[in-house]
């Protein structure tokens, strides 16, 4: 489903209502709620919204869980951390337990290690449905989402649920949920906007299905389901508006 909206502020007000939305089912539900950030600029206001009110006394922190979609390899007070981003705009205003909100970087040596130990605490939380109760997803000009890139073998993992590699195009190591199973989430949420994604989301929503030069193309929810809430700007070369 795709909602095309004035502006970031109204994309993020809509994404903040979701959120709040999906947390208290989820916890009304089971007693929590997982969610995995997007990183990116694009839900820096999203999240201020959340930290503050009327959002902030909306959902029951306590019982929040939070995990990312992707991280670059870098430290957490390094400026393009996506967890120093979240920390910085909610994590650090509002009361989730710091044993619930789990970065994805450690100070250790080998990023594959840990990926390997970041998917067996996804597997202890989410349990065999491996479903998040909502993933955030941003979308670069390109089309890649999370650290899912064009070209990238990445794009083709059916198995792990979290895996890592070098990104040469940005000379950095990244690590991020692979499409399968951020397609198991009960909702995914884009949060996109600006001219600059137009030509992408044409391509991605409405082109010739080509996954590996628009890996957004991979995020089809298997059980949930994909908003898409994006501004006039971005969705410029959409037919059916
Ligand atoms: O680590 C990252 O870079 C993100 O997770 C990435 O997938 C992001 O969502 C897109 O690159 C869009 O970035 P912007 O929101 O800055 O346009």
């Amino acid at each position: 489903m795709i909602s095309i909206l004035k502006d970031k502020h109204e994309i993020s007000v809509a994404a903040a209502d979701i959120f709040v939305k999906a947390a208290k089912a989820a916890i009304q539900e089971k007693d929590s709620f997982t969610v995995a950030l997007t990183g990116g600029s694009s839900p820096a206001e999203l999240y201020a919204l959340l930290a503050a009110s009327p959002y902030k006394e909306q959902v029951d922190w306590e019982k929040v869980y939070i995990f990312w979609g992707d991280e670059r390899w870098v430290p957490l007070d390094d400026e393009r951390s996506n967890a120093r981003m979240a920390a910085e705009t909610l994590l650090d205003h509002v009361p989730i337990p710091k044993t619930q909100i789990h970065p994805m970087w450690a100070d250790v040596e080998d990023p594959e290690k840990f990926a390997q130990y970041y998917e067996q605490l996804l597997r202890r939380i989410l349990g065999p449905s491996a479903s998040f109760d909502l993933i955030l997803l941003g979308m670069g000009d390109d089309g890649h989402t999370a650290s899912l890139f064009p070209g990238k073998p990445v794009l083709y993992e059916k198995d792990k649920w979290v895996t890592t590699y070098y990104l040469t195009e940005q000379s950095m190591v990244r690590i991020t949920l692979t499409a399968p199973l951020i397609n198991q989430a009960k909702k995914i949420v884009f949060v996109l906007f600006g001219a600059g994604k137009a030509p992408a989301l044409y391509e991605v929503l409405e082109g010739e299905r080509n996954f590996e030069k628009y890996p957004s193309q991979l995020i089809q929810p298997a059980v949930g389901e994909a908003i898409w809430l994006v501004d006039e700007a971005a969705a410029a070369k959409l037919s059916n508006k």
